[in-house]
């Protein structure tokens, strides 16, 4: 008879949730400052989900502590709810108690958005380089999704607060997508192809201020320049269709240019 391996030890303590059976053990994908990630099918078998989990905070006071992880978890589903509610690509929020410290959101199958990107540039050379213009439209259509995705999360008066393409899932449409964003010639669009799902909404809060926009816009802006400078001449296309997608646009991209004067300034005086 073959022999059945121990179950694993989890690394951490398992939130009391997870403790219950089952149809597969829980598995543990980020564990952050802040809190953990883990994939289950808590909820259901056919419908695995997203929990994140703020454990408690030795180091805080234990009545701060449970007050903060309460707010910020109840402040992090009130906001993606907002978002779902109005049709902002966000997960859906399956459950939660902000007490114990979680929330169960719905699983985005795919590669994260950054993944995708780099996937396609490969072995490209830098920006400017003396080479053959390709077809770069399936890139640019993704940055058009992104700028849409955008502009759909500031008209429902929420911004983000850390917007990077790390903190955007590429969910693969019917025919899937790459596991793991390398690709062979032909199936090089395949990377960048799927449905621009927002997530950690952990900083998110609701605004309507051109000035809030403006910097959620620019933190993408300087995230995208630094995680994909290859591309960098490709921010405009995001930003056009975060115009065709929000009518109030006008006036944030105005307020863009002041906090990107500031940014200057400030990286100047270092
Ligand atoms: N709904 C989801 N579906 C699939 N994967 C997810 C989902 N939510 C999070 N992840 C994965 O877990 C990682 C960490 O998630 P997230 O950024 O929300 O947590 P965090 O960084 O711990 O949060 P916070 O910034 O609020 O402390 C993501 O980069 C992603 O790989």
């Amino acid at each position: 008879m073959a022999a059945v391996a121990p179950p694993t030890e989890p690394q951490f303590p398992l939130p009391k949730v997870l403790t219950y059976p089952a149809s597969t053990p829980p598995s543990l994908i980020t564990q952050g400052a802040e809190g953990r990630v883990y994939k289950t099918t808590h909820l259901l078998a056919s419908r695995p989900c997203a929990l994140k989990y703020r454990p408690p905070k030795p180091y805080r006071h234990p009545i701060l502590d449970a007050r903060l992880t309460k707010a910020r978890i109840s402040s992090e589903a009130k906001v993606l709810e907002r978002c779902w509610r109005d049709g902002v690509p966000v997960p859906a929020v399956y459950a939660m108690d902000p007490a114990a410290g979680w929330m169960m959101i719905e699983w985005i199958e795919g590669i994260p958005v950054r993944v995708g990107i780099n996937g396609w540039l490969g072995e490209r050379p830098e920006d400017g380089a003396e080479t053959p213009k390709e077809d770069e439209t399936p890139l640019v259509d993704l940055m058009k999704r992104i700028g849409t995705a955008v502009g759909a999360l500031h008209r429902t008066g929420v911004v983000h607060g850390d917007l990077t393409t790390s903190n955007m899932m590429l969910r693969p449409r019917q025919g899937g997508q790459l596991e793991n964003g390398c690709a062979g010639d032909e199936d090089r669009a395949k990377v960048v192809e799927g449905d621009v799902i927002l997530i950690d909404f952990g900083l998110a809060t609701q605004s309507m201020s051109d000035e809030d926009r403006a910097v959620d816009l620019y933190v993408l802006e300087r995230a995208f320049a630094s995680t994909h400078p290859r591309a960098e001449r490709l921010f405009a296309v995001v930003l056009g269709s975060y115009k065709a997608t929000f009518k109030k646009a006008p006036s944030v991209l105005i307020k863009l240019e002041d906090v990107r004067l500031r940014g200057r300034k400030r990286s100047m005086i270092g």
